[in-house]
């Protein structure tokens, strides 16, 4: 089978042809090149319109010389439906439809988000790997379970490479600023910046702010440039490790065009190499925007049957990874693995040793961390879990008593709580119970941080929280509203049916809890992301 794929959904004028045969792919792509400042959407668009047809052009040369008999031996036509910019979207969709037409070929509808993960898995061979996205408008983790990829944990605010880029404007540095930022950290010391992880979430508006003033009040840019890669690379190391402990997998890919990146390529491969699961990036070509990955997933697509009349094949800015029907897997395939049972847990922060009544959890060194960041971080946190599961306790939420602390080894001691993870035994009374729980804490001035399913343990009639690790104080409704959203996407990312279990939870923290906290919630998820 033959697919041509079509991509423009920012910068990248790009076609591309499939042999599912040789799994051979060739790419023809003509970039957008900013003059000043970073992509305008107008001129993006008339980039499209003048580059889409000639890198098409020249794949439908390279279909017909290769073609095996006689026409363009081409079965369908494969188009990035979005997310992206609106203005370019539509003039790839008008090309693939006219294509299609000429051809007399289906056309197939893809998500840009979910070809950035499945040329990952494709080109690894891995059977049901977390996906870690870095692109410019997006950042997120995504594995796939019953039917969907959910999304596992993202950006509360913009896109990673976003992110990378607005700083280098600041600079007045042409665009893009990633490879410029990579390039300079190289000759720079680590410089310390805001780090911003809740749950399997994350922020960048913090850290770049700080980085600019950092530059502005005369810290030298190559410094501030590693303290930055050091900082954001280790945060998106980290959403990801959460993500292999939460699902129990041992695979992870790399998708996005930030994935072109050294060093945070070889942070997410020590990181997995540190806890014994596999990484794959593809090459660079599959990572930066191209359309070989459109092309790719469209022939799965269209193997499976799907793909869409021209009346629907209007293009959709703002589509969602998790709104894809995953027609090309099978139903029984998953993300979610049972955890190995053992005595020793390795969880994604910590070891934990568990005895007949004890825990003993240890916040060993990562090795993909810079040393003055991980010192840091491990340290802050075992101070913060220990005064925390305390505190949580003191206002009647169960938790496990506190035997020793020592935050410069990173270790403490625990009475060993419940019979297994929630997230082995989820129900709705249990939901409930956490959702009482985050609100009696929240009450008290403080959130968790981290509330999945695998940090609340069950077992008799309790309903305990653990590993606060995270938590902190304050008197935000966003931080309380975030807190709700970590629990929320935990159980959505792994539980079959989360509706009644979602509402049991909510129903909880309204019992205990302040409307306006729900209220933001609704609002968190709302959130335009792709920005
Ligand atoms: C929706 C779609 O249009 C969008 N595409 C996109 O963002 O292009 P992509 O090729 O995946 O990523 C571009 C980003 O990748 C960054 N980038 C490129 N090389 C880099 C490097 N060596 N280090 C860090 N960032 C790099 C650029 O600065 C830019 O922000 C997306 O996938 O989110
Ligand atoms: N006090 C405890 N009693 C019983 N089991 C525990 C206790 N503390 C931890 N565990 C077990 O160890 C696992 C890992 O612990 P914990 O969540 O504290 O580590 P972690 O490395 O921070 O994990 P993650 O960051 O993945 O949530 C828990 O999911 C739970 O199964
Ligand atoms: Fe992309």
């Amino acid at each position: 089978m033959r697919i041509v794929g079509i991509e423009g959904t920012a910068w990248a004028a790009s076609a591309a042809l499939y042999d599912t045969e040789t799994d051979e792919v060739h790419i023809e792509s003509d970039p957008y090149q900013p003059d000043s400042g970073g992509l305008h959407p107008r001129e993006a668009a008339e980039h499209m319109g003048s580059a889409i047809p000639s890198v098409v052009s020249t794949i439908l040369d390279r279909a017909d010389e290769t073609a095996d008999g006689p026409g363009l031996d081409v079965d369908a036509v494969a188009f990035s439906q979005g997310p992206g910019l609106g203005p370019c979207l539509r003039i790839v969709g008008t090309a693939a439809r006219s294509l299609a037409g000429t051809l007399s070929v289906p056309l197939v509808g893809v998500n840009h988000m979910v070809a950035h993960l499945e040329i990952g898995r494709h080109r690894s061979g891995f059977d049901s790997p977390v996906c870690l996205n870095a692109s410019g408008a997006n950042a997120h983790l995504l594995g796939y379970h019953d039917g969907r990829y959910r999304i596992l944990g993202e950006t509360m605010d913009t896109g990673v490479g976003n992110a990378i880029d607005k700083f280098t404007r600041h600079l007045d540095w042409s665009h893009p600023g990633g490879p410029k930022v990579e390039q300079r950290a190289r000759e720079g010391e680590y410089y310390d910046l805001p780090y911003v992880v809740k749950g399997m979430d994350f922020s960048f508006s913090g850290i770049m702010s700080a980085a600019k003033d950092a530059v502005d009040d005369g810290v030298p840019v190559e410094d501030v440039c590693a303290g930055l890669q050091e900082t954001i690379f280790a945060m998106l190391t980290e959403v990801a490790e959460r993500a292999l402990s939460l699902t129990g997998t041992d695979e992870l890919v790399l998708g996005g065009g930030v994935g072109q990146n050294d060093r945070l390529r070889a942070m997410l491969a020590s990181m997995c190499e540190q806890r014994g699961a596999d990484f794959h990036a593809p090459e660079p070509r599959f990572l930066r925007d191209n359309a070989g990955m459109i092309a790719v997933l469209g022939a799965k697509m269209y193997a499976a049957g799907d793909t869409v009349s021209i009346p629907e094949s209007a293009v959709d800015p703002d589509f969602r990874p998790d709104e894809v029907p995953v027609t090309w897997r099978g139903d029984a395939e998953s993300v979610v693995r049972d955890p190995a049972v053992s005595g020793t847990i390795r969880g994604a922060e910590a070891t934990v040793t568990v005895d007949r009544e004890r825990v003993i959890k240890r916040r060993l060194p990562k090795a993909y961390r810079h040393p003055a960041l991980d010192d840091r971080l491990r340290a802050e946190r075992t101070r913060a879990e220990a005064r925390l599961t305390s505190a949580a306790r003191r206002v009647g939420v169960p938790t496990p008593v506190v035997y020793d602390v020592d935050p410069t080894e990173g270790t403490l001691v625990f009475e060993r709580v419940g019979d297994a993870d929630l997230a082995a035994a989820l129900g709705p009374d249990r939901c409930r119970a956490v959702g009482r729980h985050l609100a009696t804490i929240h009450g008290a001035g403080f959130v968790h941080g981290d509330p999945t399913t695998r940090n609340v343990r069950v077992g008799d009639e309790r309903t305990y929280l653990i590993d606060f690790g995270l938590g902190y104080y304050t008197d935000h409704v966003e931080d309380y509203a975030m807190d709700l959203h970590v629990f929320e996407q935990s159980v959505a990312g792994t539980a079959t049916d989360p509706a009644p279990l979602l509402s049991a939870f909510e129903s909880g923290y309204e019992d205990v809890g302040d409307d306006a906290v729900r209220a933001r919630l609704r609002d968190v998820e709302g959130r335009g992301r792709y920005q």
